[in-house]
């Protein structure tokens, strides 16, 4: 049979690596395990977020670039503070052939250690600033967790800005606005909500000043995700990668150059597949939908006559020209020998967010018979008023999609300040918003403190998550009720005052 056979609401994981794969999305790379080959409904949506966002950095000054995608194990030493926790993520080339290499290189996990170095010779005097540059690349980091489409491969593509300023608020400004691209890509193009804040001490990148996050939120395990980040890195890698330039208030003093690293993956596919999809399949914002409209001749039976049948079909191929002038990327499926309803099913998995079905009965009364792929809400649409109808419901759908979602998430971003409900609340699948001292010792503590009992293996090995919760970020949106010098940290092994209302989850 075709169609998705696993359950999203018994087996979510396995109905996500059925729907990735079924929506002809990605082929899991047998050869090498934790790889992935990304296919051209993929690509598509790739392409349209970095059309869209390189729109926009260009119009900010930011230039692209392409560095090597080796480093040496010298200039990674530069930074070795923070890069020992993630040394055993580092994949080596050690030989060319038959012959080992003198030294070997590191495929890049992210690329300040390959770029910083240039950065350094570029920048020289303050007219060399602000640098931005921006590259659109993959890396490798060999995880050893489960990898998952999308989610987490050890190797994935993204974009990596990296930007140098003179000043800390010009560098503070940016991570801001590239934030709100970030929050634009998810809400505006994936129709998917995301919480804004800044990433606590202990959850931050710890090469750099301070990171700010867009977080999600899965429904169907009630996890929260990371986004995409924006990282101000101070000036802790200009020192260690001597980019200075010269102090313009009094001659002879160097200044270290404030600096901004920023990326977003492909992760953002997977978060739109858990969040959108359902039992019969993907279900595509049609934003990012490559095809968003399908026609589908029914109706047609062997009493059709040929020439009844190919009128009918040239009538077909005039709504599809019409459809495509207007804007609408629009398909026709006149495969022989398959049902409409065999056609619908496989449409439906692949996500197309408009099924158009054209029959002798609606020719005659010259409609189109619609389909909406979120809702399943069926009508019918006077041929002539196609070119605005269709593209009215795209938009429709695509706001539809994003509020159904916004309202899942804010009904399940819980606000608790008594904390023997938090363990019942993420039981209940959601995340918590919490007075918190931020400090990392008590967030270590609440991770143990909030450990689900270890539900026995669902289903299929689905386990639902009993891991203990992380902090997610701090959002910049506070709730109501902290009184500082006043208020405590609702940790109740803690003790110390709130500094802010932080966000928690079972996390990704
Ligand atoms: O998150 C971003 C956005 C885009 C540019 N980079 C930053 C920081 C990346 C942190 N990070 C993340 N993962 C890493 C894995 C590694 F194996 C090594 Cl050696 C280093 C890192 C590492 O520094
Ligand atoms: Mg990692």
């Amino acid at each position: 049979i075709i169609g998705i056979t696993a359950k999203k609401g018994d087996n979510f994981s396995a109905w996500y690596q059925e729907v990735v794969q079924k929506a002809e999305m990605v082929e899991y790379y047998t050869e090498i395990s934790g790889f992935f080959v990304m296919r051209p409904n993929t690509m598509y949506i790739w392409n349209t977020i970095r059309k869209w966002f390189n729109e926009r950095i260009e119009a900010a000054g930011v230039e692209e670039c392409n560095f090597p995608m080796f480093l040496s194990s010298a200039s990674l030493q530069k930074e070795k503070d923070h890069v020992e926790g993630f040394a055993p993520e580092l994949a080596w080339v050690t030989k060319a052939g038959e012959k080992d290499l003198e030294v070997p290189v590191a495929v890049r996990p992210t690329s300040e250690a390959v770029m910083y170095p240039y950065y350094s010779k570029w920048i020289r005097s303050h007219r060399d600033l602000p640098l931005k540059l921006n590259q659109w690349v993959s890396v490798v980091r060999w995880e050893a967790k489960q990898t998952v489409p999308f989610l987490r491969a050890r190797e994935f593509m993204w974009q990596e800005g990296h930007t140098a300023f003179v000043s800390e608020e010009q560098a503070g400004k940016e991570v801001l606005e590239i934030l709100e691209l970030y929050a634009g890509i998810y809400e505006q193009l994936l129709a998917v909500p995301v919480v804004r804040g800044k990433k606590t001490e202990a959850e931050k990148f710890a090469g750099g000043y301070y990171t700010t996050t867009v977080e999600g939120y899965i429904p169907s395990n009630g996890r929260g995700i990371q986004g995409a980040t924006s990282h101000c890195l101070g000036q802790n890698f200009s020192k260690m990668f001597d980019i200075t330039v010269e102090d313009p208030a009094n001659k002879g003093q160097k200044i270290h150059v404030w600096q901004n690293s920023w990326g977003l993956s492909t992760r953002v596919i997977g978060v739109m597949v858990m969040i959108h999809g359902d039992d019969k399949g993907l279900v595509l914002p049609p934003r990012i939908a490559k095809t968003q409209a399908i026609l589908i001749p029914v109706g047609l039976t062997a009493k059709t006559t040929p020439e009844d049948k190919e009128k009918h079909l040239d009538r077909m191929y005039e709504l599809l020209a019409t459809l495509k002038k207007a804007g609408v990327r629009t398909e026709i499926d006149t495969r022989e020998g398959y049902t409409p309803a065999w056609k619908f099913n496989d449409w439906e998995m692949k996500g197309v967010p408009v099924r158009l079905e054209f029959g002798p009965k609606d020719a005659a009364k010259d409609v189109v018979s619609f389909a909406r792929r979120d809702t399943g809400e069926k009508g019918t649409i006077p041929i002539e008023e196609l070119t605005t109808k269709v593209p009215e419901l795209l938009e429709t759908i695509q706001q539809d999609m994003y509020n159904k979602a916004e309202k899942t998430f804010r009904e399940h971003r819980v606000k608790i300040t008594n904390w023997d409900e938090v363990v019942p609340a993420l039981d209940a699948k959601n995340v918590v918003i919490i007075p918190s001292c931020l400090v990392p010792a008590c967030e270590d503590r609440i991770k143990e403190l909030t450990r689900g009992e270890d539900l026995p293996e669902g289903p299929d090995g689905l386990k639902v998550p009993s891991m203990g919760m992380k902090s997610l970020c701090i959002p910049f949106e506070q709730p109501e009720g902290l009184v500082k010098g006043e208020t405590k940290c609702l940790n109740p092994e803690c003790g110390r005052l709130a500094e802010s209302f932080c966000m928690f989850g079972r996390s990704y």
